[in-house]
């Protein structure tokens, strides 16, 4: 039996923390291995440095993923643990995603402060976001709101919530959870009216290609059916857009061995959508997220893009 640690990578925030624990008790479980197997280590990543621009603006999603995947590629660690919605759709040649643990709860919630509901603000309120998807799906509901950059960890924006600084926020209701802090929503939103981000609320994890030791530890506890439907998700998003530039929304839903998708781009302003759906065999699931993708860019156009990016 081998007897040197796995070594896990992970970002620093509480949710990432939470979320890299969830991965370990997990294989502790399934392998009935004691914790001395496994050592977390904690890098920060650029997108924990900068928190006071959007994402789009500093460089999109790798900057959350870049220091744990140099230090995956050089076998500093064995594998990473990340929120799948901020990983971008294509991945460092040599490193894959191998495991999906199953998935929480996909929807967003609303955390207001001057009423509880998007459509009981009170008109011109102010509502926090630094999410495309949300601001436009926000401006889709009302376009009185009055949308703002927001950043940071979900404790920094709560903090900003309270203090005045917006009227509400949107968090994920899977991150929520996953700190236990879900008293603070005061409503959850439809996914068929505000659609969650491409892999809301899974937790992947990214080995090295070819490593069997890690890979086979790493299969008791992948989750199927979020394996197929995130794979059908990011699919859907690579066709659209890899930048983070373009407000895009969708879920998959696994029954069986069907695989339900339906997804939406949307301009920033919530004033033009193209929505899609699709089903198929689960088998196909990252083919059917292409054709959902390829399907909608046929429908909007290049312009769809051109007129705001
Ligand atoms: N981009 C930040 C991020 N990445 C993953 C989550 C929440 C957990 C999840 O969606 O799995 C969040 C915060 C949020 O959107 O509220």
């Amino acid at each position: 039996m081998q007897t040197k640690p796995f070594r896990i990578g992970t970002r620093g925030s509480p949710l990432a923390l939470a979320q890299a624990h969830e991965a370990r008790d997990r294989l502790m479980a399934a392998h009935g291995m004691p914790e001395e197997m496994f050592e977390i280590v904690v890098l920060t990543t650029k997108g924990d440095r900068i928190t006071d621009r959007p994402l789009a603006e500093i460089g999109g999603k790798g900057l959350f993923t870049q220091e744990l995947e140099e230090k995956l590629a050089s076998g500093d660690l064995d594998f990473a643990v990340h929120s799948a919605k901020d990983m971008p759709t294509v991945l460092p040649e040599g490193l894959h995603l191998s495991a999906y643990l199953p998935r929480e709860d996909i929807r967003d919630a609303v955390i207001g402060r001057t009423a509880p509901k998007l459509i009981e603000l009170p008109h011109g309120a102010t509502v926090g976001s630094a999410s495309l998807r949300r601001q436009a799906l926000i401006r889709r509901m009302r376009p009185d709101i009055k949308v703002i950059t927001f950043r940071g960890a979900v404790e920094t924006r709560l903090r900003k919530l309270d203090e005045g600084q917006v009227d509400a926020t949107l968090l994920a209701l899977a991150g929520l959870k996953r700190l236990g802090k879900v008293e603070v929503i005061t409503d959850i939103l439809d996914p068929d009216t505000f659609p969650p981000a491409p892999a809301q609320g899974a937790i992947c994890i990214e080995s090295r290609i070819g490593d069997q030791r890690t890979d086979d530890l790493l299969a008791a506890i992948n989750d199927p059916a979020t394996h197929d439907a995130v794979s059908c998700e990011r699919a859907f998003l690579a066709a659209l857009d890899g930048s983070c530039r373009t407000p895009i929304g969708g879920y998959a839903i696994c029954e069986g061995d069907r695989l339900k998708f339906s997804g939406l781009i949307i301009t920033p302003d919530g004033r033009n959508q193209h929505s899609v759906t699709i089903d198929g065999n689960r088998r196909d699931a990252a083919a059917l997220g292409t054709r959902a993708g390829q399907d909608i860019r046929a429908r909007a156009g290049s312009s769809f893009f051109d007129d705001w990016s």
